[in-house]
């Protein structure tokens, strides 16, 4: 009996071999589409594109969801992946806000150690955009694509003495990096506040202690303390002109557990445990070099609760509606400690005698001594430090040899 033509007309579209091929095309397209597909970026072409795509897309949407519908702040934290951005980026997403991190994971240090933090982060379920903040068109796309109501603006070139080697990173970042993303944030709808990473090295060579907040800043040290003190400046422009909200915080020497590798809490504790010499800086007549060292759970409390009473920017479409809220705060221990000091803490906490070799401070940008009053923060973030060096360091220590225990993969750089 004949089989009826439907049957043959199927045989004959698919045919195993014509199936698979159509399988895999259509996975193929699937796969390019969803994971792979990527925007160019004409703006310039050095920087590294990686994002774009309907899988990108709904990752950031899925990453910028509160937990909770009612309330819930919507946050994107650039330098999500550096070390203060990604205790903040997991701080918010504990407590239920959505976060959608972005950063170029650059090799300023171990970019391993920032794939770590990033591995970290998407397990709390935050999604780490991988671009920069020079990057327009990756940002248009971030404000056009989330309502984000507050920006947490982490992503910067950081450290004192590099400055030295490489200046216009420092320029790249701090300054040409912070004004584009001021540029995207006054156009968004709505506008975010925005909550800024500025420097207790804006301080440069003012003698008088405690540092407070209404102290000269106008005697920077060191090109890295030059840009942030523009950025607070570039900062009071975008609020003035726009009625952008911005808050600059200025962290005192932060330290603590996933930290930076070219401080100095990190790179003697290496040093130590290799038996290889440390450097102790003094000053002129042998004078005491020493830091507000500020413990990161602590700096993490000040960044909340200086998002929490951002108040709302006040433009739209890139036009002012009226006064916006403009502050700095310092966020310091208002405790100092010498650098001799840190060394005998690690000392005790390692059991390791350290090498220590004392000479004069170079010329490269340093100063002699930081000491945050933090009055105003306390007044009005409800800022208070509770960890001492002592117990900061402990953690420290005991994140470092754990997660350098398997030594054979990771060295600390
Ligand atoms: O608060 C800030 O705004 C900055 O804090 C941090 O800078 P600093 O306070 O300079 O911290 P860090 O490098 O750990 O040097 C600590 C001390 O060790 C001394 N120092 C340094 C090197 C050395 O070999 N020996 C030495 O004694 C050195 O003279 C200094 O006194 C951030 O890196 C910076 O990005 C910024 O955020």
């Amino acid at each position: 009996m004949d089989k009826p033509i439907y049957i043959h007309r199927f045989r004959y579209h698919f045919s195993p071999a014509k199936l698979s091929f159509w399988a895999f095309l259509s996975l193929s397209l699937f796969y390019f589409f969803f994971f792979h597909h990527s925007t160019s970026s004409p703006s310039d072409s050095s920087l590294r594109v990686l994002w774009g795509g309907a899988g990108w897309e709904y990752r950031v949407l899925r990453s910028s969801r509160p937990r909770s519908r009612a309330g819930g702040h919507i946050v994107l934290v650039t330098g999500a992946a550096g070390f203060v951005g990604t205790h903040v980026s997991a701080a918010l997403r504990r407590r239920g806000d959505g976060v959608v991190g972005l950063d170029n994971f650059n090799d300023y240090y171990d970019a391993s150690l920032k794939r770590g933090r990033a591995s970290l982060l998407v397990r709390a379920g935050v999604f780490v955009v991988e671009g920069d903040i020079n990057d327009s068109l990756l940002l248009e796309k971030l404000f056009n694509l989330v309502k984000f109501s507050h920006v947490m603006h982490l992503a910067a070139q950081a450290g004192v003495r590099y400055a030295m080697k490489n200046p216009m990173s420092y320029v790249n970042s701090n300054i040409a990096g912070f004004v584009n993303l001021l540029e995207a944030c006054k156009t968004a709808n709505p506008q975010p506040a925005i909550i800024w990473a500025s420097s207790s090295s804006v301080y440069g060579l003012n003698k008088k202690i405690p540092f407070s907040e209404k102290d000269r800043t106008d005697q920077p040290s060191s090109l890295y303390a030059a840009t942030k003190k523009a950025g607070e400046e570039i900062a009071h422009t975008y609020n003035h002109i726009y009625g952008l909200s911005i808050t600059g915080l200025r962290f005192f020497t932060v330290y603590g557990p996933w930290g930076r590798p070219d401080m100095v809490y990190f790179f003697f504790t290496k040093n130590i445990l290799k038996r290889k010499p440390v450097m102790i800086f003094e000053g002129p007549s042998h004078a005491t070099v020493a830091r507000d060292f500020t413990y990161i759970d602590d700096i993490v409390k000040g960044c909340l609760a200086a998002l929490d009473t951002a108040k709302k920017s006040t433009g739209s479409g890139g036009k002012k509606k009226g006064a916006a809220q403009l502050r700095v705060f310092n966020l310091g221990n208002k405790s100092p400690e010498s650098v001799g000091k840190l060394v005998s803490i690690l000392e005790k906490l390692l059991k390791v005698k350290a090498k220590k070799i004392v000479l004069p401070m170079p010329a490269n940008g340093d100063v002699l001594f930081t000491h945050a009053n933090v009055s105003l923060a306390q007044r009005e973030l409800g800022y208070k430090p509770t960890t001492n060096l002592q117990t900061g360091l402990k953690k420290f220590v005991r994140w470092y040899l754990d997660y350098y225990s398997d030594s054979g993969k990771k060295s600390a750089v």
